[in-house]
């Protein structure tokens, strides 16, 4: 394989089951081999994508107090800004050559708020791409079940309180010639959760590995998201659905992504699913709640870090 499959999956909303298997099918194929997609077809309009990464030029211009007011290491529970060159998601490369800004899911009564900077409307731009790409998410689980032959419901009351978080990402150049060897955008690494989807400005840079060990550039594709599967599902579906590396390569040019992780409720179990579990064998991990699961992810990365992973 040289590419990642391109899926329209505007079929989903069908009211005929036949269409909407026929893309469960396609995606599920994906799923089983390096875990990355894109998809079209998704019904995020292109302007309310192109606003959003205008949204995202706005606040990494802000001068660097203003965005260290809302500092992640400030305020915790994975919301604010992360600035340049302190995590790494390849916890034994460099600290990634990228600024981010997160906004998590929260209902602000049972999860803190989020921290949001001070520019008129902004908010309201952003939580409308957030809820937007979540929506899609739950289209794709939705297709995730009906591959796994599950109720196609099976995951809605699963990923509605979701630890889902909207990663506006933002690889400036001007660092790229002073660039140390082996310092890259995005450090090699899996994603945590069930699912992802990236929005990307036609900057290349992502690359996904081959089973055989080869790298994938992921091209420009305006419109469209990639998706990838992240450990949780993996691990959900028996390692039936794979979870595959993937970096960024160092920022030879100014480039912006937003990336959401969707990652399940905190209570809901995370156990091999059913018909994912071969007939007489047993599941390859015990069953756990999404929030021990994920815990369990940062307290392990935490431990080979002197900065701070936020979010991935
Ligand atoms: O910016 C990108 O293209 C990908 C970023 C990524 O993989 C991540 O933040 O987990
Ligand atoms: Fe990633």
């Amino acid at each position: 394989m040289t590419q990642i499959p391109i899926i329209d999956i505007a079929a989903l909303q069908s009211a005929d089951p036949t269409r909407r298997a026929a893309v469960a099918g396609a995606i599920g194929a994906a799923c089983r081999d390096t875990g990355f997609f894109a998809i079209t077809g998704h019904g995020v309009a292109g302007e309310r994508i192109a606003d959003t990464f205008a949204a995202a030029a706005q606040f990494f211009a802000q001068p660097l107090e203003a965005k260290q007011r809302l500092a992640i290491g400030t305020h915790g529970h994975n919301r604010g800004y992360v600035a340049l060159a302190t995590e790494s998601l390849d916890e034994k490369a460099q600290p990634d050559l990228k600024e981010a800004f997160n906004v998590i899911w929260t209902d602000e009564a049972t999860r803190p708020p989020n921290v949001w900077p001070a520019l008129p409307g902004w908010r309201e731009r952003v939580q409308a791409y957030f809820d937007a790409v979540h929506a899609v998410g739950r289209r794709l689980h939705a297709a995730f079940a009906l591959d796994l032959r599950l109720p196609e419901d099976f995951f809605a009351d699963k990923i509605d309180r979701p630890q889902a978080t909207l990663r506006l990402l933002h690889y400036p150049a001007a660092f790229a010639s002073d660039a140390p060897a082996g310092q890259a955008g995005a450090g090699t690494h899996t994603d945590y959760g069930n699912v992802t989807l990236l929005a990307t400005d036609g900057v290349a840079g992502l690359q996904v590995r081959r089973r055989d060990g080869g790298w994938i550039d992921v091209p420009p594709l305006p419109g469209a998201f990639v998706c990838n599967i992240g450990d949780c599902l993996m691990r959900w579906s028996n390692d039936v659905y794979v979870s595959t590396p993937h970096r960024v390569l160092p920022p030879r040019q100014e480039r912006y992504s937003i990336a959401f992780f969707l990652d399940p409720n905190p209570d809901a179990l995370v156990s091999a699913l059913p018909g994912c579990v071969p007939p007489g064998e047993a599941p390859k991990s015990p069953p756990v709640t999404a929030a021990d699961y994920l815990q369990q992810r940062f307290t392990e990365t935490y431990k080979h870090l002197s900065g701070k992973r936020a979010g991935a």
